[in-house]
């Protein structure tokens, strides 16, 4: 959260010390910070993150002028977009007011200073500034209903509803879904809710880890218990203790194992490979899978004890094709994120841009979005991502290349032909079986020279 939230600071920018120390005065219910040019005025906003400033335009190194005043405006609103501006101008001067609420301003105030009105334009920067940043709360809260997940869709919201309620208690979950639509993300965002948020979140993928690593991965081992186990080492369910673990692609966890994870479930202790003890484990078990585990246990490859046991609650993550807004809500703040990262001033997409994303079905879901989107970023050269930058190409894109592919052939024959024929018209149009006029039309249209 930042600073800004019960931040009642002040900042004058203001080089004259009798005008400073008035207006410190009468805003004494403000924490006043006070700068007497462009660099101080910059280095107090980066400090103090003040919600209004009152500004005079003339300051130095050019006091009797406005150019210094107005770059100020402007790094100000740049800086920091939401506070507030009221320059102070002289009296006679209201186009150059004008000309600052243009830049960014949000009011401004004539000299000399009259306290009563000066307050009431203060006040009223206040009342908006919150009024705006209680705006910006709210729409964060819609689109973020969880840690690290945007979304606006119906299905999902009910998800991250249900973990909010499942978050408290130790229910043994699993999220079912393709790969890529936001299985972990959500699993972290549960275990950031819950009580056991300050312990560890300890992940392991059933499907990377080795059939034959697997069990000393889970379980740990004893020195000596294989060839190479030259110390004792803690397994992950051992190193989750009082947090949570979370099984990635379950699916994937060999038959064998498989009944040693089940008495694990059901016993809570576990014993390391080579030892003899058993040691109680305290650990809340998440699991995701993209297979479909009720047919794998029809199939016989998986357990059908410890799919009930896993699923105690089984959520269904949506693909993204499937839900209502999210392809552009994601991208936007993807495209946000990334273009912030690689400092590149990108704004966002065009038309058609937009309609590339909605009208494709993202079979990798928000992984494959999020890869387009670094893609795109480093590709674009204007300000908005075009299909092209992205990578997909709308129906109008593949006409206009489709027709390129075809043109670059039919002009690298003509040129073929031309030198198979040394450049003999009759011959050339024989070969490329077309009459002479139309040869005569193709060396126009693709600018072909003969040489001689
Ligand atoms: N709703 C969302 N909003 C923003 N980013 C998201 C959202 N869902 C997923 N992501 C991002 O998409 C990427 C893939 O998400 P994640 O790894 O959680 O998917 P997964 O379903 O666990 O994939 P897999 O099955 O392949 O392990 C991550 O970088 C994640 O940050």
């Amino acid at each position: 959260m930042s600073k800004t939230n019960q931040n009642n600071t002040l900042l004058i920018v203001e080089d004259d010390e009798g005008l400073q120390s008035q207006l410190r005065w009468h805003f004494d219910q403000h924490q006043v910070v006070i700068a007497g040019d462009r660099a101080g005025a910059i280095e107090a906003i980066r400090l103090h993150e003040p919600p209004v400033v009152i500004q005079d335009l003339g300051l130095p190194p050019d006091d009797e002028g406005v150019e210094e005043g107005f770059l100020c405006v402007q790094e100000i609103s740049k800086l920091a977009p939401n506070t507030k501006i009221i320059v102070m101008t002289g009296n006679a001067d209201y186009e150059n007011a004008v000309r600052a609420v243009a830049m960014g301003a949000y009011d401004f105030y004539q000299k000399p200073v009259d306290t009563d009105t000066l307050d009431l334009i203060v006040q009223r920067a206040y009342q908006m500034y919150q009024l705006e940043e209680r705006n910006r709360n709210l729409l964060d809260m819609q689109q973020s209903p969880l840690e690290g997940i945007i979304t606006a869709d119906p299905a999902m919201m009910k998800i991250c509803r249900m973990l909010e309620k499942l978050a408290p208690t130790n229910v043994t979950c699993t999220l079912m879904g393709e790969s890529g639509t936001g299985k972990e993300v959500l699993t972290r965002a549960l275990h950031n809710l819950s009580p056991r948020k300050d312990k560890r979140f300890v992940a392991i993928n059933c499907a990377a880890v080795p059939e034959n690593l697997m069990e000393s991965e889970l379980f740990g081992y004893e020195k000596g218990a294989f060839t190479g186990a030259a110390k004792r080492t803690n397994g992950k369910i051992e190193n989750a203790h009082q947090g949570t673990l979370f099984l990635d692609e379950i699916g994937d966890m060999p038959l064998n194992l498989q009944a040693k994870l089940l008495r694990f479930l059901q016993e809570r202790v576990i014993e390391r490979l080579g030892g003899h003890e058993e040691i109680p484990v305290d650990v809340r078990v998440i699991c995701a899978t993209n297979k479909n585990l009720p047919e794998m246990v029809r199939d016989g490859t998986f357990r059908e004890d410890l799919y009930y046991r896993i699923c105690e609650m089984e959520i269904n993550v949506p693909p993204l094709r499937e839900r209502q807004g999210d392809k552009i809500l994601i991208s936007r703040h993807i495209l946000k994120r990334i273009a912030k990262d690689q400092s590149q001033n990108i704004t966002g997409f065009t038309r058609e841009a937009v309609e590339a994303i909605e009208g494709y079905s993202w079979p990798g879901n928000i992984r494959e979005l999020e890869n387009k989107l670094k893609r795109a970023v480093i590709m674009c050269e204007e300000k908005s991502i075009s299909p092209i930058d992205l990578g997909l190409h709308s129906a109008e894109n593949i006409d206009i290349n489709l027709r390129q592919v075809r043109q670059k052939a039919e002009k690298a024959a003509i040129q073929r032909a031309l030198a198979i024929s040394d450049n003999n018209i009759s011959a050339t149009a024989k070969l490329l079986g077309v009459t002479r006029p139309t040869l005569y039309d193709l060396l126009k249209k693709y600018d072909i020279q003969l040489t001689q």
